[in-house]
């Protein structure tokens, strides 16, 4: 199953019917749970893998109580080598599991069906915007794939801190692989919603790239994880982006969507600026968007 998070245009929406109504048939399990254990200096030394735990330890208002590995999976997809390390490490095997028969996909099977899914997901959203279903793949939106792995602990006084603090994604899009625990929320008309997990459900939500490609047609979602006494909680996010190659294209509102009534409400960018003005503000709980408005 596949959910597509997205903020509504407009008032009125839904939640509950955007949840059930945007499903597609797929499953999937997280199994593993001592993600970071074992993460060896061999791992971390590879640029394509790098661990973090609270970047912004000395700017952010309350700590976030997780840890976080990253990988970049595409354009420049892991060496099958690097596999064993990579699963191991994590104890984790994101299996997107296709057939009835629960079968087990390897690492590099598992990126190919994470960006076939994301390629799909471009062409409908494409469709939506009444464009050619190549149109935002031709853009680039879906040439990289990063994974961001996280690893929360249980904490015995969730109310003192946070699991990840209130933020949108940097991103055309996400795919967000979440365990059974729960603590995702997504703000929605000024209150908090609980995404509650749903076994076999691999969860999309819209990244501000999109928005502001879109000029607000699509809107990214503001989501956060509260901290949980039960735990640890493990969530893999998939970022599609333009991968790790700084580029200098620009992304700016799509012309074929902009008229007279519709003036671009977005200044041009590159993704590694967007990404530059998304880090230096840290996850403060304002938007990079609101950087880039004409
Ligand atoms: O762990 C989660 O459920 C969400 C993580 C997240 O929002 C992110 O990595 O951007
Ligand atoms: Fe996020």
């Amino acid at each position: 199953m596949c959910i597509i998070l997205m903020r509504k245009v407009g008032s009125g929406a839904n939640i509950d019917e955007t949840l059930s109504h945007s499903s597609t048939t797929t499953s999937m399990k997280i199994t593993g749970a001592r993600v970071f254990v074992n993460v060896t200096p061999h791992i971390c030394r590879n640029r394509s893998f790098v661990y973090n735990s609270n970047v912004d330890i000395y700017s952010s208002p309350a700590l976030n109580w997780r840890d976080s590995f990253s990988c970049y999976l595409a354009p420049d997809t892991p060496k099958p080598e690097d596999f064993p390390a990579l699963s191991c490490v994590l104890e984790m095997h994101i299996s997107i599991l296709l057939n009835p028969h629960e079968r087990h996909t390897s690492v590099g099977e598992d990126i190919t069906i994470l960006m076939n899914l994301g390629t799909l997901l471009f062409e409908l959203l494409s469709e939506a915007l009444g464009l050619n279903p190549n149109h935002l793949k031709d853009m680039g939106c879906a040439e990289g794939l990063i994974a961001l792995c996280h690893y929360y602990p249980s904490y015995p006084e969730p109310e003192l801190t946070v699991g990840t603090t209130k933020h949108s994604d940097n991103d055309f899009l996400t795919m967000l692989l979440q365990d059974h625990i729960g603590g995702l929320q997504v703000l929605y008309e000024d209150k908090w919603i609980d995404i509650t997990p749903v076994p076999g459900a691999l969860l999309v939500n819209v990244g501000d790239l999109l928005q502001l490609i879109t000029n607000d047609k699509f809107k990214s979602v503001v989501h956060r994880v509260i901290a949980n006494q039960v735990g640890p909680r493990i969530s893999v996010a998939c970022f599609f982006s333009t991968g790790l190659k700084a580029s200098s294209k620009l992304y700016g509102p799509m012309k074929e969507l902009l008229s007279e009534d519709n003036p671009p409400k977005y200044r041009e960018t590159s993704v590694a600026d967007y990404v530059a003005c998304f880090r230096a503000k840290r996850l403060d709980g304002t938007s990079a968007l609101t950087h880039h408005m004409i």
